[in-house]
């Protein structure tokens, strides 16, 4: 299918400022033609490359996956100011075999000299082919008249040798080219992400043959690096705390000097022996990764770029603002004139892309700018479109996507929430002591139920009762423990020392983020000290201070949405959070949302039954001792 295409001068040019309200489908959308005009919502970062670009130096960007870091590379080598580029070639060196020479000329000029030396040396050859076949046919026409054939024919075969032996090579004086610019007007833009040693620096071949003269000579088995291919350019790499510290080192040479010979990267290799003159490379590095790659990176490196350089830490989302939802209007069209297969959006279905980014970002008033993965989103909804031979994407085909892109952990969160069901590893009815349905995420987003179960029992040390957690969580489970153990002591008046208590979260696997269960594991924890049930229905989340205030959290619309999943009626989260909850309308109606500020507030509306009365009275009988901020939410519980 053929999108339909509005003429250019008819399109709503953004950056201009036209009403992009009158706004059809994203046809209508002018997308602009720079890489640093198409980056969206991180405004700081695309200023700084600006003013990098001007100088030519180097930058770090910091920040999550697919926000736009390696577009900003790019979007940096388009603005870099048109220096000459050079050709590099790579010469024999007649009195150092193992010394190739460089030279640079002009770009386009490299591949002219190198033709020049190929007919040079093919014209020779051809003269020395003919004078040999010359000699040798005098050799036989003598035999054949002297009939001494056999003399003639040995005669022949030794010349023939003997002038092969003494051949130069003429091939071998051909200069290789190594950097090749040609019909190029803008400067390179390299991506050395993941690349060993030889790759990065440039290396010489192996040539097993090298000792008996017989091989590739030296200068033809030169490679050249990627530092070298950026000459004049920006060299991007990501994750760079993830390369060996050895290259990181050769890679500040590399950029100090701003020139590097090209050497065998294997010690064993007889490409180790060779080493050129120095090859230029004067390029801009872009380095990029998470936070956790600083750790990685080497220190010098790092103060390299922070004095000669700058350092930005990228945005993930961006206010929810009308000029920012025009730039994701602009996003949509980007990515479906990138994507090319797929036909444009209606502005209906732009608005539910944008409802998505407001989901995706997890906070309030933000839109998520983790715009590889909502551009997933596009092409679904693209895909589905196109296979319904549909001529633009409505809403349903967005809806529709949703729901078939899940995300691996979305997918594994609902087969976890399907297998616990099967062998009721949670209950969704009735309550139960010492049983809390906790929540929590997996990926970046995906809500997962996380049953936790708690025993009390007397300490079995006369000195002190132990936390014995197990599962893949229990060090968290610990801490919190630990760390709540003052809220338990104030909420109870029982202290966790006269008990031993065994915490487990049951089935919990690799990638579930627990950080946020020391809620539902104090929760677990007194119902298991006081045995008084907790209600089954009600699943919780939030972060507990030693106060006894429950602090926010992160991803509570994916773990609203994982406990509506569930079964569960009513879910309890932090009352701070109440603003990030952006749940899709089918959960509505399923789930009651309950914000709480404290403990007591968790407790009233967990625990269940009879019993449930007789632990609030006592609470009420040690309020005493329990901070004011306490005492009216015990008596005035929030329920909404
Ligand atoms: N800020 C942005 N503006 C516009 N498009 C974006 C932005 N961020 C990401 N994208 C879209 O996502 C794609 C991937 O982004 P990019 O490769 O720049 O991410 P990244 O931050 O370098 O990720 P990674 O660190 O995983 O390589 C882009 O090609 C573009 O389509």
């Amino acid at each position: 299918m053929t999108n339909p295409t509005v003429p250019v001068e008819e399109k709503i040019d953004l950056e201009k400022k036209e009403d992009v309200q009158t706004y059809k489908s994203t046809d209508d959308i002018k997308v602009p033609d720079m890489i640093i005009d198409q980056i969206i919502g991180q405004e700081e970062a695309v200023e700084t490359v600006i003013k990098a670009a001007k100088q030519r130096r180097n930058v770090l960007l910091i920040g999550e996956p697919g926000i736009g870091k390696s577009m900003l590379a790019k979007g940096m080598a388009e603005l870099l100011p048109p220096e000459e580029l050079q050709d590099i070639l790579v010469y024999p060196n007649m009195e150092d075999n193992n010394n190739p020479l460089i030279g640079a000329l002009p770009a386009g000029e490299g591949k002219k000299v190198v033709n020049t030396y190929r007919i040079k040396a093919k014209s020779k050859d051809e003269k020395r082919n003919l004078l040999m076949m010359l000699v040798i046919g005098g050799i036989l026409i003598a035999g054949v008249l002297t009939t001494q054939y056999l003399a003639a024919i040995i005669a022949a075969g030794i010349v023939l040798l003997i002038i092969m032996q003494m051949r130069p090579k003429n091939n071998m004086l051909v200069p290789k080219l190594l950097v090749n610019n040609e019909g190029k007007n803008m400067a390179p833009f390299v991506d050395g992400t993941g690349s060993h040693a030889g790759a990065l620096l440039g290396d010489v071949r192996h040539d097993p043959y090298q000792s008996g003269g017989l091989g590739t000579p030296a200068h033809d088995r030169v490679e050249p690096g990627m530092i070298h291919k950026a000459n004049k350019g920006v060299l991007y790499i990501d994750e760079i705390g993830t390369m060996k510290m050895k290259t990181q080192q050769e890679l500040l040479t590399a950029m100090q000097e701003k020139k590097y010979s090209i050497t065998g990267q294997s010690e064993s290799s007889s490409g180790a022996m060779v080493s050129t003159d120095e090859v230029p490379c004067d390029f801009v590095l872009v380095a990029s990764g998470n936070l956790q790659v600083l750790e990685g990176m080497h220190i010098a490196l790092r103060s390299r770029i922070r004095g000669y350089g700058y350092e930005v830490f990228m945005k993930d989302s961006m206010k929810d603002s009308p000029e920012n939802r025009e730039k994701l209007v602009q996003f949509v069209a980007q990515e479906v004139k990138k994507d090319g297969r797929i036909p444009h959006f209606s502005s209906e279905a732009v608005q539910e892309i944008i409802h998505e980014a407001q989901r995706r970002s997890g906070k309030k008033d933000e839109l998520t700018l983790r715009l590889r993965d909502l551009g997933g989103l596009v092409r679904a909804a693209g895909d589905i479109a196109k296979e319904e031979s549909a001529p633009a994407v409505t809403i349903d085909h967005v809806l529709t996507a949703k729901k078939l892109a899940r995300t691996l952990e979305q997918q594994i969160a609902d087969r976890y929430i399907d297998q616990r069901k099967t062998y009721s590893v949670f209950e969704s009815d009735g309550s139960k002591v010492g049983m809390v349905n906790g929540l929590a995420i997996i990926g970046d987003r995906s809500g997962i139920l996380l049953p936790i179960a708690a025993e009390a029992a007397p300490a079995q040390s006369k000195d002190e009762g132990k936390i014995i957690a197990t599962g893949k969580l229990g060090e968290i489970a610990k801490e919190a423990v630990q760390n709540v153990s003052a809220v338990i002591k104030k909420n109870t008046g029982t202290s966790i020392t006269d008990h031993d208590i065994h915490i487990q979260f049951l089935q919990a696997y690799d990638g579930i983020e627990g950080d946020s269960a020391s809620v539902s594991i104090a929760t677990a924890v007194i119902s298991a000290l006081e045995n008084v049930p907790v209600d089954q229905t009600v699943a919780l989340t939030g972060s507990l201070s030693v106060r006894g205030d429950v602090m926010p959290v992160g991803g509570v619309t994916g773990k609203i949405e994982a406990a509506a999943e569930a079964g569960m009626k009513r879910v309890i989260i932090p009352d701070s959070n109440m603003a990030d909850v952006l749940i899709e309308e089918k959960y509505k109606d399923k789930i009651e949302i309950i914000p709480v500020k404290t403990m007591s507030e968790v407790l009233e509306n967990a625990l269940s039954g009879t019993e449930k009365d007789r632990l609030v009275t006592k609470m009420k009988k040690i309020t005493g001792k329990v901070p004011k901020d306490i005492i009216p939410t015990i008596n005035n519980p929030t329920t909404h």
